[in-house]
């Protein structure tokens, strides 16, 4: 039997709650000079190192021997020109460290009224996330905003979180503040744990909550041609469109595809809000983190379904902060993913085709 990592899932799930309250009151007050774009050309704004700070420190204090991989790291704020973004995100970070202690949480993982910190201390948390990754050990992945772009805009984000045991994602939580709900609320945690199941959860912790908190399992339900759909990215440059187009076709796809940003996918498909998530490389060299996928690949596989990439082999977490050699990512259930990988070898055919002529 597979380990539960109760522990690790109470800190993980309380750590990402704090991440996901900070971030959606940094939504409602951001102010245009609070975003910076990286040498990458993304954006990321007080949110994302904030948070990142909220959640390494939480880490560092119940494991602290554990390395983690995080997006982000502390060069641009300590830079010259950061000083009104670094006092920015020390204050944002200790507001939601210093917060009332919430239900499951415990004084000793340095959260709570008394818990101010130095901006030194929050920058060297930003750092705790600058390990290397890699094949063997425990590690933690983090992306403090999963897709920033989609936070920007007010539309879907996730904070990301994954415990990675040599080279395998035993757990994973996922903060959607803006996923709706079919009740009409906004907001859940997604949390799976490797043999144990997928599970969503309230994004406020229920009073008397604690190690033992479960919430509602998941299950990716059958899908039929017609109940299937695709999710996929919002942005042209993460994922190559015009290929899912084809494979929808091949599929006998007739609903229009879920356009989301972040790993809100993995959870939309995990609950069976949508049937397929593709994710073609656009050819640009471009290499997968593995932040942007650990969580959403236990989850996804947890409630029964199969994440692989595009020629249907297992994602490799154990190569360091990413996947390697970009094969794109396919997370669907079982029959619906053996269809997919299918489709997928027939639209590229396809267009070797179209690309001879
Ligand atoms: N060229 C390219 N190809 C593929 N992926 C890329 C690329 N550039 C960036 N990224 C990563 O995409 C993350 C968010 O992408 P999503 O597909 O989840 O959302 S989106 O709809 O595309 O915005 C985004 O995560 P965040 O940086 O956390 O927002 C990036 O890690
Ligand atoms: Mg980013
Ligand atoms: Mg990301
Ligand atoms: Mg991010």
């Amino acid at each position: 039997m597979s380990l539960t990592y109760s522990a690790e899932r109470q800190v993980a799930v309380a750590a990402v709650r704090r991440a996901c309250a900070l971030t959606s009151s940094v939504f409602n007050k951001l102010v245009r000079n609070e975003t910076l774009t990286k040498d990458d050309k993304s954006p990321v704004t007080v949110g994302d190192f904030a948070a990142q700070a909220v959640v390494n420190t939480i880490l560092s204090r119940t494991f602290p021997h554990d390395p983690i991989v995080g997006e982000e790291d502390s060069n641009d704020l300590r830079a010259d020109t950061g000083v009104s973004l670094r006092e920015r995100v020390v204050a944002l970070a200790n507001e939601s460290l210093t917060a009332p202690l919430q239900p499951g949480e415990d004084e000793s993982w340095g959260v709570g009224p008394t818990q101010q910190r130095t901006t030194e201390d929050l920058l060297a948390a930003i750092d705790r996330g600058n390990y290397e990754g890699g094949r063997s050990g425990r590690m933690w992945t983090l992306d403090p905003i999963d897709g920033t772009k989609g936070f920007l805009r007010g539309e879907q984000y996730a904070v990301c979180l994954a415990l990675i045991v040599d080279a395998r994602v035993e757990l994973g939580v996922i903060g959607c503040p803006n996923l709706p709900s079919p009740d009409g609320t906004r907001g859940a945690i997604f949390v799976a744990t490797r043999g144990h199941g997928a599970f969503q959860l309230p994004l406020a912790p229920a009073e008397s909550l604690a190690t033992d908190e479960r919430g509602e399992r998941l299950r990716i339900p059958a899908f039929t041609p017609e109940t299937l759909n695709l999710l996929e990215s919002v942005e042209k440059a993460h994922a190559k469109l015009s290929f899912n187009e084809k494979v929808a076709r091949l599929l006998g796809v007739t609903r229009p595809p879920t356009r989301m940003d972040s790993q809100a996918k993995y959870a939309a498909l995990a609950r069976g809000d949508g049937g397929v998530y593709l994710r073609m490389p656009v050819g640009t060299g471009y290499k997968e983190k593995i932040w942007d996928h650990a969580p959403g690949s236990v989850l996804v596989e947890e409630a029964g379904g199969i994440v692989s990439d595009s020629r249907g082999r297992p994602l490799d977490f154990g190569l360091g902060r990413t996947l390697g050699e970009n094969f794109g990512v396919v997370a669907a259930g079982k029959e619906v993913h053996a269809k997919v990988i299918e489709a997928i070898q027939r639209a590229k055919e396809e267009e070797a085709k179209e690309e001879g002529q």
